[in-house]
């Protein structure tokens, strides 16, 4: 279902008492959502061990919705140190972040490992925010394109359409990514279209029609309207602008 959307990426900050600090103002701000006004979903990501904490204080009514960084793709057993998604629903995780940057980076992981993941998050019934985006060689190089339609064939397209639309993409050019440095509108919706339009080759146009796709990379309380009035762009994937309650509710209300 296409809609607006803003997630929070807490990465790896904050402590439980920092986390349920943010999370209650949070749920304050948003409870204070004037009448009438609709409300975009809002996910929040905190690290594993505050996943439950946090989730203790959301309400009934799924928004904030809870979601995980990363999971594993096997169901159980001899994984030291691995979570899977049953353990992840079983403290409230409704969403999934698959192939951020940081992970393909850092953890090595590439498309096949987090085909098998998607596959894997939506077996269990999480919502996958799978993550695309391209490194400032590859723009600079004049293959932007390229590159995010390989990344979405290779990791995302062997779904069926069923399970497709359960899918929300997020846009993060690496370059734009915890530097200060935003794609502009123009930048960010270009690729945005694009990426519907691969959708729309991968399914129908009706499946790209009702796709979520978010942007994210810099993206704060002073940018936020710009990008989000993009005819593509539904909202965006918050990493450092997360932390702070005031930027956080300023982002949700840009739209
Ligand atoms: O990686 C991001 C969200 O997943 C974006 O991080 P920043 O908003 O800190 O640039």
């Amino acid at each position: 279902m296409r809609q607006n959307f803003v997630a929070g990426n807490w990465k790896m900050n904050l402590t439980l008492p920092e986390a349920q600090a943010l999370t209650t103002e949070l749920v304050q701000a948003l409870g204070h959502t004037p009448a009438g006004q609709a409300t975009p979903q809002v996910v929040i990501c905190p690290p594993f061990p505050l996943l439950l904490g946090v989730h203790q204080l959301l309400g009934e009514a799924h928004n904030p919705a809870l979601g995980a960084q990363n999971f594993h793709q096997k169901e159980s057993g001899a994984y030291t140190g691995e979570v899977s998604a049953k353990q992840l629903q079983s403290v409230g995780v409704e969403y999934v972040i698959l192939g951020h940057s940081e992970r393909r980076e850092h953890f090595r992981e590439d498309d096949a490992l987090l085909a098998q993941k998607l596959d894997a998050a939506l077996k269990a019934g999480l919502k996958p925010i799978f993550c695309v985006g391209e490194s400032l060689a590859t723009r600079e190089a004049d293959e932007t394109f390229d590159f995010i339609g390989q990344q979405l064939a290779n990791g995302v397209f062997h779904l069926g359409k069923e399970d497709f639309s359960q899918v929300v993409i997020a846009y993060e050019p690496i370059w734009a990514i915890g530097t200060g440095k935003t794609a502009s509108s123009a930048q960010a919706q270009e690729v945005h279209a694009f990426i519907r339009q691969q959708v729309a080759s991968a399914y129908d146009q009706a499946t790209a029609d009702d796709t979520t796709i978010l942007y994210g990379g810099s993206c704060n309380a002073q940018n936020a309207r710009e990008l989000f009035s993009q005819p593509d762009v539904d909202g965006g994937l918050i990493g450092g602008a997360s932390l702070k309650a005031a930027d956080f509710v300023a982002i949700i209300q840009s739209f």
